[in-house]
């Protein structure tokens, strides 16, 4: 059986009493969209060593302690490639909160994240990830709005 190509993607968020840093991506893959701070893993890097970068190139911030709170793979329909994106999350950086070429970075109060400008997926795996509670989950796309199937469970542990 033909092998599926998975490519390896990295999610953070950061933390701050009540609130969460989101950036709205300005350009690229889910433009427009609010999310977290993250991109495709180099080869020469870790997952987590991706993480820290890709914060710091789209919002500023030096983060420490990422812990790995998911890890979910996405498929859209008609397309052989998996996302396999690794979410973590951290309440400790460095640093002022700036604007990148990539996203436009804002706090948000846990309360009143944007879910209706966010990817269809995320209040699903949200509460989990705001509970720092570690999940595994999957979600098919049918073009970029329209969740098919999906499944999500909370676990003990993720790779690394
Ligand atoms: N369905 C989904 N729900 C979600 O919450 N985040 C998703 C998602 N699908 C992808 N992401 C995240 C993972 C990753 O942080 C980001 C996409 O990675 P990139 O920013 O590297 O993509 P781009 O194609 O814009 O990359 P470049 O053009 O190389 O900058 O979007």
């Amino acid at each position: 059986m033909a092998k599926i190509p998975k490519k390896v993607l990295t999610l953070a968020f950061i933390r701050r009493d009540d609130q969460i840093l989101l950036g709205r991506k300005k350009r690229g893959f889910g433009e427009g969209k609010w999310n977290g701070f993250g991109g495709k893993v180099d080869l020469d890097e870790t997952i987590s060593d991706a993480a820290v970068r890709e914060v710091r190139e789209e919002c500023g911030l030096l983060v420490t302690n990422l812990k790995k709170l998911g890890v979910i793979d996405f498929e859209f329909v008609g397309d052989p490639v998996i996302l396999n994106v690794h979410v973590f999350s951290t309440v400790d950086f460095t640093g002022n909160v700036t604007e990148s070429e990539e996203m436009s970075p804002q706090w948000y109060k846990v309360h009143e994240v944007p879910f209706e400008k966010m990817w269809k997926d995320d209040p699903h795996w949200f509460p989990y990830m705001l509970d720092n509670k570690k999940f595994n989950a999957y979600f098919l796309f049918e073009g970029h709005e329209k969740i098919i199937s999906h499944w999500i469970k909370e676990v003990e542990s993720l790779d690394e």
